[in-house]
């Protein structure tokens, strides 16, 4: 009775037949690790609003979405994000379900992102892009007789770890000076996916996961390797900030201090900029090193810019300030192009309707139905880019004016999502792309390169 019930509910939503039953779609999906792109394909055959669940939808109208994440929304975070809950006993900003206690949490850490308050935020950037070039220059630079490839996927990641490691800690882990899968993080993160696909669709696994018998199995702060070593260096960094002599830092650490947080959420903060900000940012630079690696007049045009602010801005002994490549329209174009067709936070994070229920599209939705982003769909829609969307094209960004050109811009910002949930690394990322692009100008699994130097 409770199956034809809850099938009843969303019926008139369209979308796979086993999805009004139960999860089995989501959970192939997910497992396989293609569910942007099935979900992609779900719109492209439903329509906006798909079912994919017994109780879950999902959207591309990026209107749709930006009024469950407004300020002042009733949505509020589903049980999807309980997935990501590591420590049973606290939650960080970004798996915290309740509303009030997430608001207060993140005005106190909001400032820790912002220039005035963190005033170390733009040179430690700068410090780890001078790491890479260094590891390049040290071991992968090739020359006529001399082919050294690089796998420019995985220093991506290593680049935005040792950056967050910085920002958070106020030293990195060392990804790049070592050249090497420090703690074996990427690896047995890598390894945990399939395992956090599988909490993701059934979040109601999470609270067996937290129970004493097996609890063994998640992450401890006494581990060598994986995210359990991190858990420990989070901690101890927090406990040496609130030694009674600890001076007070500049940094992200100190404006989480000195806005309230407690030593138990300032470790759990510092972790989670750790899970949040850095295979994000990694994915981007590898879609855009990809994109313009691989394709001539994109790599061609960017170079030209490049090549022509350095002498104006006096850029032969310094890097490119974050506000300086802001202004640089063809990179700007990239990135832009670059976050649309390879969306880097790419998961449904799915918000639940107000118990008053909801309109959407003409169609009821009743309280507590979750609804998520159809992240691929949105980013990819021909109707906001055009009918080359599925193309790498960043001149679409100079030649759209007016309505169009913003109705562009906002929807490649809800990569970072928006209102009461929206990301608030954005202008860290941001400032991360900026400067490596111009510096570097030089990529996931197997993305070798030659690098030699330029004349
Ligand atoms: C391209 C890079 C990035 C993308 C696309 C991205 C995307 C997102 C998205 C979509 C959310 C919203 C989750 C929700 O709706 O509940 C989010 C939250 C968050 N992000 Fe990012 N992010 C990026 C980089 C970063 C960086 C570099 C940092 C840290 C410096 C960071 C820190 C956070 C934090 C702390 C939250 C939780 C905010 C909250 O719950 O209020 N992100 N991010």
């Amino acid at each position: 009775a409770h199956i034809v019930w809850q099938w009843r509910r969303l019926a008139h939503i369209p979308g796979p037949f086993s999805a009004g039953f139960c999860k089995w779609w989501t959970f192939r999906e997910a497992v396989a690790l293609r569910l942007p792109e099935s979900y992609k394909r779900l719109g492209d055959q439903y329509g906006s609003l798909v079912r994919v669940g017994p109780n879950e939808l999902i959207t591309d109208n990026p209107d749709v979405l930006r009024r469950t994440m407004a300020t002042k929304s009733r949505y509020v975070r589903g049980p999807w994000y309980e997935a990501f809950r590591m420590d049973p006993a606290m939650d960080n900003v970004l798996t915290m379900r309740d509303e009030e206690a997430h608001t207060a949490l993140r005005n106190k850490i909001l400032p820790g992102f912002s220039g005035k308050e963190n005033i170390s935020l733009e040179s430690t950037i700068e410090t780890q892009i001078a790491a890479m070039v260094d590891l390049i220059e040290r071991k992968y630079l090739s020359t006529g007789g001399e082919y050294r490839p690089m796998d420019l996927g995985v220093k991506a990641q290593y680049f935005t770890l040792d950056v967050i490691s910085d920002l958070a800690w106020g030293q990195p882990m060392g990804f790049l000076a070592q050249d090497r899968d420090v703690f074996n993080y990427l690896k047995v993160t890598t390894m945990s996916i399939p395992a956090m696909m599988v909490l993701s669709t059934y979040p109601g696994l999470v609270s067996l996961l937290h129970t004493p018998l097996l609890r063994p199995l998640l992450p401890r702060e006494t581990d060598t390797s994986g995210f359990g070593a991190l858990i420990g260096i989070a901690k101890k960094v927090a406990a040496s900030r609130f030694e009674p002599d600890a001076p007070d830092h500049r940094d992200m650490l100190g404006a989480f201090i000195r806005n309230g947080l407690t030593q138990a959420q300032v470790s759990a903060e510092s972790l989670g900029q750790i899970v949040a900000g850095s295979d994000t940012s990694a994915s981007t630079i590898r879609a855009v090193m990809l994109h313009v690696l691989s394709n001539p007049p994109v790599y061609q045009k960017l170079r030209a810019e490049i090549d022509a602010a350095v002498p104006r801005l006096g850029m032969e002994r310094r890097m490119i300030k974050d506000a300086e490549a802001r202004l640089l329209p063809y990179l700007q174009a990239v990135i832009r192009e670059g976050l649309r067709i390879m969306p880097p936070a790419s998961a449904a994070m799915f918000k639940e309707v107000p118990p008053e229920g909801d309109t959407i599209d003409g169609k009821f939705i009743p309280g507590g139905t979750q609804i998520g982003s159809n992240v691929m769909a949105i980013h990819r829609s021909r109707e906001i880019y055009g009918p080359d969307a599925d193309a790498f094209r960043p001149e679409r960004w100079l030649e759209a004016e007016g309505d169009r050109l913003a109705r562009m811009v906002s929807t490649v910002e809800m990569n970072f999502h928006y209102g009461k949930y929206q990301c608030p690394g954005r202008g860290i990322a941001l400032m991360e792309f900026n400067k490596l692009f111009v510096e570097g100008l030089w990529l996931i699994d197997e993305f070798w390169v030659r690098i030699s130097r330029r004349e």
